[in-house]
This record gives C-alpha cells, structure tokens and sequence, in this order.
C-alpha cells in the first residue's frame, strides 16, 4: 500500500517557490491498477517522482508499506526503487551503446542459470528475443519501450510507475504497449500507477483518477487533455 500525506512540493522559479503538488491524503492500495490524467503541467511526473523517491518532497511523507520512503536519504531512496519499484519513463532511457539485452543485465540482480531463463522468458513474453542482442537504435520505438518494460518490472518490483510510456507511440503500439503493462501487472500482482493523456487506453483501466483530484494546486497549464 501507498500512502501520501500532507505532501508538498515547490519549485523555485524566479527566487519564487512555485507550488506545484499539494496533496493532503491520497491512498493507493496493493494492486491497484490506475489511470492518471491531468492538465499539462499540474504535477503528474513530479508526483511519480516522488513516490518513485528520484524527487524529495518539501513537507509530508510517502509510506510505501510500513517504510517511510521520504525518511530515506537518496542513496537508500535509490536502493529502496531498485529492489522494489519499476519506473517505466515516455523516451525509454535506454543506454545507446548497450544492447537490449545488456541494457536488462545492468539492472539484474541476481546472476546464474535461474536468471538466464528469466531473462530469455522475458524476451519471449514481449516478442522481442530475436532482437535481444541489438542496440537501442536499431529498434522500433515500441520494441525500445518493451525493452524498458522488462527492465522495469525483472526484478519483480511490487510498485510500477509509468509516466507517459505510451506518449511517443503510434496509436496501435501504445495500444499493444499498455495491454501487456496491464496484463503483466495482473499477472505479478503489482500495483500500477500510470500516467496517460490518452482517454482511449485510460478505459483500460480498472481505475481512473484526474490529478486535480488529488491535488490542492491549482495548475497554471492551459493545455486541457
Ligand atoms: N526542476 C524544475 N524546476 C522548476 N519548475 C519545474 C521543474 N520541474 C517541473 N517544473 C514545473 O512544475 C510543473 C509540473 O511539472 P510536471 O512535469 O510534474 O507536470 P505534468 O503534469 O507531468 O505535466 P505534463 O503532462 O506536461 O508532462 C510545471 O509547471 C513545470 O514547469
């Protein structure tokens, strides 16, 4: 379970603090599969970020079950989202020079036989093990996107975040995209929180929630989704 309270957070602009996320209360269940839309610029990713602990808050606090995420310091955030958070981005964030396959192995944390067969089950499950060994750009976008997929989620994380993945995609890909994160989720019992300007594939989804809901800043954004 996720659970956010009294969470602020501010940027500086101008020597200005700019609040951007005010969110008194906010539960998210294990398992839970959401949907998250939101005007442009009302706070989606920096709430990703904080519940993925790239980001710290200014006040409240983020327990992701009985550990307070935003007691930790960065390097044990950046432990903590590594053992169980998968964080799944809009541009992939592959490394360019490593292969698909290589592009996985860095984040593995385990090695031996056990995991060579998760690794190449993993290939299979997305469509893509006839493609392990290329580089990022000798792929489609929507393979590099699966590739990010299986980086995110080999580990078994209990928490995948994912913050537009579909946002550069073709309609057909982002739809074929968003059925295999829904699909894995269900399959891995893994709580989903996923941002989506696309009402299409929101309806995909068990449950859908508008940032505003959620969130006492009102958005400067004028760009409605
Ligand atoms: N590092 C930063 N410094 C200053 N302002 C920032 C910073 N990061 C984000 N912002 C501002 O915070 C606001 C919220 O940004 P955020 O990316 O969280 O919104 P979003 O809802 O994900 O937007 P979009 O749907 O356009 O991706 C925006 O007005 C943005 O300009």
């Amino acid at each position: 379970m996720i659970s956010i309270k009294n969470l602020k957070k501010s940027y500086k602009v101008n020597q200005e603090a700019l609040p951007i996320v005010d969110i008194p209360q906010l539960t998210i269940n294990k398992g839970d599969r959401i949907a998250l839309s939101g005007r442009s610029g009302s706070g989606k990713s920096t709430l990703l970020h904080i519940i993925g602990g790239i980001l710290s808050p200014d006040e409240g606090t983020v327990m992701i079950n009985d550990v307070e995420l935003t007691a930790k310091k960065e390097k044990e955030r950046d432990l903590y989202r590594a053992n169980h958070i998968g964080y799944i981005f809009q541009d992939f964030h592959l490394i360019p020079s490593l292969s698909a396959e290589e592009n996985i192995r860095i984040v593995l944390r385990k090695k031996g036989k056990e995991t060579e067969e998760r690794l190449k089950s993993w290939f299979n499950k997305v469509g893509l093990y006839d493609r392990r060994k290329h580089l990022p750009n000798e792929l489609s976008r929507g393979q590099q996107q699966r590739v990010a997929i299986i980086r995110a989620l080999i580990n078994n994380p209990s928490i995948v975040l994912a913050d537009e993945p579909t946002g550069s995609l073709d309609f057909e890909t982002a739809e074929q995209i968003m059925e295999l994160l829904l699909e894995l989720s269900v399959e891995n019992n893994q709580t989903l929180l996923c941002v989506t300007h696309d009402r299409h594939l929101m309806q995909r989804f068990p449950q859908s929630m508008e940032m505003e809901q959620w969130n006492n800043v009102i958005s400067q954004g004028k760009v409605s989704v």
